[in-house]
């Protein structure tokens, strides 16, 4: 079927992207779903660094790709064998398939899935090849980001990829719950798991950040600290419910006993890792250059009995855990809805990614049905 989507044919193109345009909404061809598969209607896709980070070549990817993880649809379509999904019903995509067969997903959201990290990695479709191509002469295969791939008006996904959520959650929340609040409300309920006399700091507070401190918020802590470069990210924090709030420089000796890094960059792991109070626990969440170094003492890591903790996925069993914030978001615990600093089109990308660039927004959505 012919499809509109999104797609990224070179990385590294120059600021501003709204000039330099490194994504172009083009018709595809997608395949038919498979056996295991599912067609969806996207509804709304959220605008995570993780996508900026191959348009900006952080995280370099096969191309060309078609990016966009964080999304919520409708089943359209099911391929052979997937049973356990009806037609019309809402899913949400999450950005790493699980097997349910391998050792690392026997880890309880521990350990990411190999073949599933394989097969992102490879920029295909768990566990089968690819369903996109160039509607062109060349007909040229288009790669898939994160099994996902959901900057498009439709997407063929594997079951392992989707988790179902009620129609009473509107698409662009139920969005959300598959990357930003996922992945940050893991790293402090599933990675840090602050007890009720903890304080939690969260360092870094774009979409995955801000998804953290809602999610501290919405548990008995201590309290909740903010730190983010960018001045208007604390007010928002602050607004939200953070005790205090701090730029990196602001932090002095201040520390907490649990902190989360949601930035990506070394310098934010080197601050998040000096907030990290004695006998404390440092989350690391954030996905920089795969080249990038951070500098850190090792010795407090010993002498200070510390612990660092990567949490990729939010440590989560995605199938468990969404219906969880689902139902959180639904009971008034867990405000979603302030996540989405910004509703835009399909066609408004590249300017989305220069706002994401300047850590002017928080989660930007995408509305399909606008
Ligand atoms: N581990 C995972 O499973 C996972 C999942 C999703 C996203 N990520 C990664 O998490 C990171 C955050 O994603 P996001 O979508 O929230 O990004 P974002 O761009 O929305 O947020 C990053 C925030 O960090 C702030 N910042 C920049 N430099 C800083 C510094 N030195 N100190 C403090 N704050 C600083 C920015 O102002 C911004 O508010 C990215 O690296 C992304 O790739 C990881
Ligand atoms: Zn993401
Ligand atoms: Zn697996």
């Amino acid at each position: 079927m012919k499809i509109h989507g999104a797609v990224l044919r070179e990385m590294q193109r120059p600021r501003p992207f709204a000039q330099s345009q490194p994504m172009s909404v083009e018709t595809l061809e997608l395949d038919e779903p498979g056996p295991g598969e599912v067609l969806i209607r996207m509804t709304a896709a959220g605008v995570c660094h993780s996508d900026l980070s191959v348009v900006d070549g952080n995280r370099p990817r096969p191309l060309p790709m078609l990016l966009g993880h964080e999304g919520a649809g409708v089943v359209e379509k099911l391929g052979d064998g997937v049973d356990d999904l009806e037609i019309g019903q809402q899913v949400v995509t999450v950005f790493l398939p699980r097997c349910g067969e391998c050792a690392n997903c026997r880890t309880d959201g521990k350990l990411p899935c190999t073949p599933g990290s394989a097969t992102n990695g490879a920029g295909t479709l768990p566990f089968d090849g690819h369903k996109v191509r160039l509607h062109d002469d060349t007909g040229a295969e288009v790669l898939h980001h994160l099994g996902a791939s959901v900057f498009a008006t439709h997407a063929v996904v594997n079951r392992a990829s989707v988790v179902p959520v009620d129609d009473d959650v509107p698409a662009s929340i139920a969005a959300v719950l598959g990357c930003a609040v996922l992945t940050g409300g893991g790293a402090v309920l599933n990675a840090g798991r602050p007890g009720p006399d903890d304080e939690v700091m969260i360092v870094g507070l774009g979409g995955v950040g801000m998804a953290a401190l809602i999610t501290a918020l919405s548990i008995e802590t201590a309290g909740v600290i903010g730190v983010d470069a960018n001045p208007d990210k604390l007010v928002r924090a602050k607004e939200l419910g953070a005790v205090e709030v701090y730029t990196p420089e602001q932090l002095g000796q201040r520390t907490a006993p649990i902190v989360i890094e949601c930035v990506g960059h070394a310098r934010a792991f080197e601050t998040a890792f000096t907030a990290t109070a004695v006998g404390g626990t440092t989350v690391t969440v954030g996905l920089p250059a795969p080249d990038a170094q951070s500098h850190i003492t090792p010795v407090t890591l010993t002498a200070e009995a510390r612990t660092v903790i990567g949490s990729y996925l939010g440590s989560a069993v995605p199938s468990r855990d969404i219906p969880v914030y689902a139902q959180l978001w639904r009971e008034g615990k867990l405000p979603v809805e302030e996540l989405i600093s910004d509703t835009i089109k399909l066609n408004d990308l590249n300017e989305a990614f220069d706002a994401l660039s300047d850590g002017t927004v928080v989660r930007q959505v995408i509305d399909f049905e606008a």
